[in-house]
């Protein structure tokens, strides 16, 4: 037998284990690490968050990275390089941290690798149906393991796809494992750079969960504060603070087909980009919006999107208790909107849940490959909100 098949075995028979989990999302801001440590799998799953940092990408990995991000004309050598490029380089800030964690890869049963989205292509959005939904990451977990030595999980969205779905938002997945409560209604609202929440029914009933894009998040105003600002973000929402909201704006960006369509369902950068904006504003005729203004619209734009979604849940269901995280969680301005328009919902954030709530997707990803190894896709079986019924990922092994 193959070492390898030997030494998955003896992993996947394992009662615990310690799993790297990589995230590197739509913002481009940087890698996140989380060491997890796992119990048991499927609904008996328990994680603990050993240790965590995020490793920013300086300016030359963005510039690579954006040179094939989101776009539908890209270089092909340079989107074959880079396949190759992420993956080493993630595995070498693997080995950094480890390293500074005193902790020896050997130690480590796997690497649960989310790769970088270099392209979402649902079918609503490229409107070509014999292809059907698509997407693609990159950042192959050959070199991962390779570079590491521990056997790698990654591509872990085209299983999804293959079965029926978009291939995003995985995170109800993760979530119903981890976050399932017998007495609260939770929704578990991440705000990165697109906006995403999972809905988890008091009781844990398996049925009834889902998770779903809702637009964007940061993705725009951080395009618009990268452009006239020149920072990569807009600091605790001080520039749209001082900057004053253009109702017309919020309107015409609210009006694009896809807040109509039916959840679940995702979206990307691909959509929502200057280009989407200059349309809208060009379509509003708004000619007097200062750059400040134009990030406070963007942000109160990004605050409705989320708030729509919530009350039409309220609709359904309440109370609803709302744990938030991802990077827009630290940015007051924003969580202020949406917060002052739901005076109905309890707000927390998944630290109250023992989850770091900037490392919460990379831990998702961990529990994934958990689910990978150990798992039973079954455990989801019965779902009627979108969700296959499927264990996800594919493996690498370093030799
Ligand atoms: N102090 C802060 N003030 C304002 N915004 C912040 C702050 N810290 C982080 N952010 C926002 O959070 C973003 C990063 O969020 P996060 O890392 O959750 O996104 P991501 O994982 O890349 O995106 P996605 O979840 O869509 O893949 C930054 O680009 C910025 O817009
Ligand atoms: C295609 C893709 O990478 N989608 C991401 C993105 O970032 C947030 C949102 O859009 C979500 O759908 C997804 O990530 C999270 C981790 C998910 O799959 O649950």
């Amino acid at each position: 037998m193959n070492q390898q098949i030997q030494r998955l075995f003896e992993i996947a028979s394992k009662k615990e284990r310690l799993i790297i989990g990589l995230m590197s999302g739509t913002s481009l801001d940087g890698l996140d690490v989380a060491l997890c440590h796992f119990q048991g799998h499927g609904r008996r799953t328990r994680a603990r968050l050993e240790k965590f940092d995020t490793i920013p990408y300086d300016d030359e990995i963005k510039e690579e990275i954006r040179s094939v991000f989101a776009r539908t004309e890209v270089d092909f050598q340079q989107l074959c390089l880079l396949h190759a490029w992420l993956g080493k380089l993630h595995g070498s800030m693997v080995l950094e941290l480890l390293e500074n964690w005193n902790i020896s890869p050997a130690s480590v049963d796997l690497v649960a690798s989310h790769g970088q989205t270099v392209f979402h292509a649902p079918v609503w959005m490229h409107n070509k149906p014999k292809f059907g939904n698509a997407t693609l990451q990159i950042g192959d977990t050959d070199h991962l393991a390779v570079r590491t030595g521990i056997i790698s999980v990654g591509d872990f969205r085209q299983k999804h796809v293959a079965a029926g779905g978009e291939g995003a938002p995985l995170a109800a997945y993760g979530d119903y494992l981890l976050y399932s409560s017998a007495h609260e209604n939770r929704v578990l609202l991440n705000i990165g750079g697109i906006a995403n929440y999972t809905f988890l029914p008091a009781g844990g009933n398996v049925k009834t969960m889902f998770a779903t894009d809702v637009g964007p998040g940061n993705t725009l105003i951080d395009a618009a504060v990268q452009k006239f600002f020149g920072r990569p973000f807009d600091p605790d929402g001080s520039i749209a603070r001082s900057g004053e909201v253009n109702e017309t704006l919020i309107s015409a960006l609210q009006s694009h087909p896809f807040f109509k369509i039916p959840l679940p369902k995702t979206t990307g950068p691909e959509l929502f980009n200057l280009s989407f904006l200059d349309k809208k504003l060009e379509e509003t005729g708004i000619k007097t919006l200062s750059p400040a203004g134009l990030v406070a619209s963007l942000t109160a734009f990004a605050a409705a999107c989320i708030v729509q979604e919530m009350k039409l849940l309220l609709e359904k269901y309440r109370p609803l208790t709302i744990y938030l995280s991802g990077g827009g969680m630290h940015n007051p301005f924003l969580t202020g909107m949406i917060i002052d328009a739901l005076p109905d919902c309890k707000f927390d954030t998944t630290q109250s849940l023992g989850i770091n709530p900037d490392a919460k997707e990379a831990v998702l990803f961990a529990a994934l490959a958990n689910e990978t190894v150990a798992g039973n896709g079954a455990t989801f079986k019965g779902n009627t909100s979108g969700l296959p019924a499927i264990s996800m990922g594919k493996i690498s092994f370093p030799r």
